[in-house]
């Protein structure tokens, strides 16, 4: 096994550097200690210091090497037989996707979660939140008038019951937990409740209890809470969270969201949907700055422009002060390059959207001699932890959020399938540039691989040519007889070889469309190849036919011929 390792992480060190939009940019303003909350889940207040380390060491009187000396000589030394095979920390969908397919590979397999199985995601990430958006989408088909009328369809006034739409999103998230929590029951995953706390090589501390459970393999799976910059006092009612704006416990009139980004977007969705006037704020000089230049130009037509959407670029809310005395909230702006003060915004509240951060805080990695960057643990391609010394920690990985490859659901599932695979004696490395991502506004957003900037910078660096093809939604017949020709679908690729680098589509089920593009870079298909693929007509997955017969492939790779068979 290879034991010196060269880092793979991809947080940028500011927030104003954009890279990929659903990887971890995190780090505005952490020169003083971020008030981060995590739902209830432990009792003390956490809190960083300027390189995101945790400020409150669990050894603090003593120097660092002296202390994980001894944690080592206490618990340091592995165990000699095992309680499970593979134990994993926190049963969000990172876990909960490694749990499973733990089992089906054989593996007595056990999670600890210290607060509710589901984790963010589940609970206080995609799930309320896209059945928010249900609502919002209905809301809007329901309130254009235009649209109905282009169809012949005649609809009196739509509304809506808050608490009906809050229940909606509360009840679905109870029920995937229950799934989540069952499926993993009736396979023999045992459910350990705690917090969990790394003792040493193998040992992992459950709760403040003496249960100490030891495992062949570990898994930190624990996720990340919402980041909110200095300056930015959270009530949780006035001035709130994503977990907060979850449980839709009131729509504000007027309703600033600071940072555009995944939260922000889908967030203005559902809140101009309900009526609410949205002010963005956001640090970077344009709206939606993750997404590909090109799409997020007409996102900001179709999504931002013809809405109850106004915005301020360039700034960072520097101070933001919750409503109170009969006084709104307050949102103190300041230029982002010269951090000169620019305007004051007073709103009836502000959503905080500025991205996550890791949350392993107390999981014990001093006694592995782990030292988290930002709050991150520092894998390797494979999701092995690495140690101080750039080392890889055996028997040790880390997936999901709390590494900041890609803080996505099914990213954070799929590196842990990718680690039971090798667990269990297969090497797999994860291509994360095969992972799709997607932003469920009306219409939706989706992306895989490179950005047009990206590949050509690729391009120039490794020395070959990049060419970008385009199809609009406009030509395609379902989504003219749904009436929603607004959208574009662009693949960037190789002409000299046919490889896909990037597929980028805004439009009507664009988060379901994207998959036969990320399928075809996950298993290295040409375009070549790929545009022999035969598509049922009349549908929207024409739209990715078109795409890729456009494309013009210089070098044509052998085609595979496949007998014909006889029906
Ligand atoms: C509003 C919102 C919407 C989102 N929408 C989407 C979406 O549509 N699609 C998408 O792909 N992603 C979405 N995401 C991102 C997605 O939720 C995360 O990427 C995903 O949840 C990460 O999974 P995870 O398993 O790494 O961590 P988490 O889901 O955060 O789970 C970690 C679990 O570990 C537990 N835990 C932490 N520490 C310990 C410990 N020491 N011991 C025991 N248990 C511990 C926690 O309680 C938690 O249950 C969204 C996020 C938000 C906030
Ligand atoms: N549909 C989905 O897949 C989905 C939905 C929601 C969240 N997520 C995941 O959750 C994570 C967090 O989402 P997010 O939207 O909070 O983060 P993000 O990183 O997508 O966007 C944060 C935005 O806030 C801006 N910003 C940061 N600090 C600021 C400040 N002080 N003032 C003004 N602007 C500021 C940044 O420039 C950036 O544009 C993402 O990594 C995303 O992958 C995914």
């Amino acid at each position: 096994m290879q034991s010196t390792l060269s880092l793979s992480f991809s947080p940028s060190s500011s927030a104003a550097a954009v890279s990929r939009s659903n990887t971890t940019r995190f780090s505005l303003n952490t020169s003083t200690p971020l008030n981060l909350r995590f739902c209830g889940l432990r009792p003390q207040a956490l809190a960083f210091n300027a390189s995101g380390n945790h400020r409150s060491s669990q050894l603090p009187s003593r120097p660092r090497s002296q202390a994980i000396s001894a944690a080592l000589s206490a618990n340091g030394s592995p165990p000699k037989s095992f309680d499970y095979d593979l134990l994993i920390i926190g049963a969000g969908v990172g876990g909960h996707g490694a749990a499973l397919h733990a089992v089906e590979k054989g593996l007595k397999t056990a999670i600890v979660e210290g607060d509710v199985v589901g984790g963010t995601c589940v609970n206080r990430g995609c799930v309320p939140s896209k059945a928010l958006l249900a609502v919002a989408g209905r809301m809007r088909e329901l309130q254009n008038d235009h649209h109905l009328k282009s169809l012949g369809l005649q609809v009196s006034a739509a509304g809506y019951d808050r608490q009906g739409v809050a229940d909606h999103a509360i009840n679905l998230a109870s029920k995937i937990r229950n799934n989540l929590t069952n499926s993993m029951k009736a396979l023999g995953v045992d459910i350990l409740t705690g917090f969990g706390k790394i003792l040493g090589p193998q040992k992992v501390q459950i709760g403040s209890s003496d249960k100490i459970v030891t495992a062949k393999d570990i898994i930190i799976a624990t996720g990340s809470v919402p980041f909110v910059p200095k300056g930015i006092e959270v009530d949780g009612k006035t001035v709130i969270t994503s977990d907060h704006a979850l449980k839709l416990e009131f729509v504000p009139d007027w309703i600033a969201i600071v940072g555009s980004g995944y939260i922000g977007l889908e967030f203005s969705d559902v809140y101009t949907a309900l009526g609410s006037e949205v002010t963005f704020v956001e640090a970077l000089d344009q709206l939606m700055p993750g997404f590909d230049p090109e799409i997020g130009k007409l996102a900001q037509r179709v999504l931002i422009n013809p809405r109850n959407i106004d915005y301020h670029t360039g700034v960072f809310a520097s101070k933001i002060t919750p409503a109170r005395d009969g006084k709104p909230v307050t949102i103190e702006l300041i230029d982002a390059k010269t951090k000169e003060p620019k305007d004051t915004l007073e709103v009836d509240a502000a959503l905080i959207a500025t991205g996550r951060a890791p949350f392993t805080q107390g999981l014990g990695l001093e006694n592995i001699d782990v030292v988290t960057q930002r709050g991150f643990v520092p894998v390797d391609e494979r999701m092995r932890v690495i140690d101080s010394n750039g080392k890889l920690v055996p028997h040790l990985f880390c997936i999901g959020d709390a590494n900041g490859k890609m803080m996505l659901a099914h990213a954070a599932s799929a590196q842990g399938i990718s680690v039971v695979e090798q667990v269990t004696g297969r090497d797999h490395v994860l291509n994360h540039l095969s992972v799709p991502a997607a932003c469920f506004t009306h219409p939706e957003i989706s992306m895989v691989g490179l950005t047009e900037p990206q590949a050509r910078e690729k391009g120039e660096k490794e020395g070959f040519e990049v060419s970008v093809a385009k199809t609009s939604f406009k030509a395609n017949t379902k989504a003219l007889a749904e009436n929603e020709g607004e959208g574009l679908a662009k693949l960037i690729y190789r002409p000299d070889n046919g490889e896909i680098l990037g597929v980028h589509i805004f439009g009507l089920h664009a988060a379901d469309l994207i998959h036969e593009a990320s399928n075809a870079i996950a298993l290295g298909t040409r375009i070549q190849d790929i545009k022999l693929a035969v598509h049922a007509h009349p549908t929207l997955s024409e739209v990715l036919d078109e795409l890729f017969k456009s494309a013009k492939v210089k070098a044509h790779a052998s085609i595979p011929v496949s007998e014909p068979v006889a029906v």
